[in-house]
């Protein structure tokens, strides 16, 4: 199934996507007046990350900004005030799942997968359009293909729908989060903002059209990513089940018994990371690079069952990030917490919402002074 959604000319997809606009944060999102105080989550990022992955998971064009009450974004939105503790059982407890079902406990709530059910049932394309229309994403189409490609049976509704409320799930809020701990990052770290933006104006220059391989090369702006994702991963730690009773270092792993990997902790560990408390994109530098221990940094997770959506997301993220400094800088203000309260449940984050100064930037020179 990875291998269907990983084509090889991924490359190709995110061209189109780009052009397509699909990935694109519309005038409104990107219309802040200059100086206003504003909540940098509520009011670009989270919408962005939504409308991208409703877009590019179900074909669903929406506009969370100005249509935040469509039935769509409730729902989707729905997903993700799940109950924490249930999650937590459901992970430790994974026996119970089946009674859970019997009893009619889930960890989404009934009228959001109704609602999905009852919409991908309604509204799907069927294989023949699924594989000659290209305005179904090449997600979508991939699970539609499916029964050609591999699996001769195919997907039955429910598997495809599954599939497809996972990525959403997996997708929106890490990529949302992630822009907003950039955010916060850049304006407590001016001098690394500066640099990026000169950056962005060389590879891009008069706020020039933003094209996939330009993006893509951008060392300043990817090493930026990389340690802010070391700094704020969304997902604090991975697990694995062990296949067959192991020993390391002298300890004893029975078979069947799940292991925790602290990616939070091992990312912020001094004896791996000299400062780990500080923002220095430069350790993901080129000539730094290859001495970080790469189960050291765990952002995506690891090995086969690591992020599928990884190259998505930096695309995602890289695009927006861009597309904002290309126009606006990012200050702390009075509001700007500092240090942050971080979220003490579910997926790395803030505890309340994060305050900053948007500053439009006047000319290019901006950056050179
Ligand atoms: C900054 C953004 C993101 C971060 C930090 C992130 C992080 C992760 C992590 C840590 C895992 C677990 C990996 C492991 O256990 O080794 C994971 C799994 C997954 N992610 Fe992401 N993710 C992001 C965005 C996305 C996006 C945009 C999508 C979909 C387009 C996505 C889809 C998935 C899926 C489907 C899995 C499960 C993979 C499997 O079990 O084989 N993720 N992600």
């Amino acid at each position: 199934m990875k291998n269907i959604i990983l084509e090889k000319k991924t490359h190709v997809h995110f061209e189109k996507l780009l052009s397509s606009n699909r990935l694109c944060l519309n005038k409104k999102q990107l219309a802040f007046s200059p100086l206003a105080i504003s909540c940098v989550y509520s009011s670009i990022f989270g919408p962005y990350s939504m409308d991208v992955m409703t877009s590019c998971v179900f074909s669903v064009d929406l506009d969370s900004i100005n249509d935040p009450s469509n039935p769509f974004i409730t729902h989707a939105t729905k997903l993700f005030r799940f109950s924490v503790p249930l999650f937590l059982f459901q992970g430790c407890f994974p026996v119970f799942i089946p009674l859970l079902n019997l009893l009619g406990v889930s960890l989404f709530p009934k009228s959001s997968t109704t609602f999905f059910r009852k919409y991908f049932s309604t509204g799907k394309p069927s294989e023949d359009q699924a594989l000659s229309c290209q305005i179904f994403t090449p997600m979508l189409r991939g699970f539609l293909m499916v029964p050609f490609i591999s699996i001769p049976t195919g997907l039955n509704d429910h598997e495809i729908l599954s599939q497809l409320t996972m990525l959403l799930f997996a997708g929106y809020e890490t990529s949302a989060t992630t822009l907003v701990f950039l955010a916060y990052t850049l304006a407590r770290n001016p001098e690394v903002m500066k640099q990026l933006q000169q950056e962005i104006d060389l590879t891009f220059p008069n706020k020039g059209l933003v094209q996939y391989d330009s993006l893509m090369q951008m060392e300043y702006l990817s090493s930026v990513v990389d340690e802010c994702l070391r700094l704020y991963p969304p997902a604090a730690r991975i697990e694995r089940m062990t296949k067959e009773t192991v020993r390391i270092k002298g300890i004893t792993i029975p078979k069947n018994m799940i292991v925790q990997v602290p990616v939070y902790a091992l990312h912020r560990d001094p004896d791996l990371w000299p400062d780990p408390e500080e923002f220095k994109p430069d350790r993901f530098s080129k000539e730094n690079k290859h001495n970080i221990n790469p189960y050291a940094y765990l952002p995506f997770g690891m090995g086969p069952r690591n992020c599928l959506g990884k190259r998505f997301a930096l695309v995602m993220i890289k695009l927006a990030l861009v597309k904002v400094l290309q126009t606006y800088s990012f200050l702390v203000c009075e509001e700007t917490e500092i240090p942050l309260k971080m979220h003490p449940e579910g997926l790395v984050g803030p505890l309340k919402p994060i305050k900053l100064k948007l500053k439009k930037r006047t000319v290019v020179s901006d950056v050179e002074n």
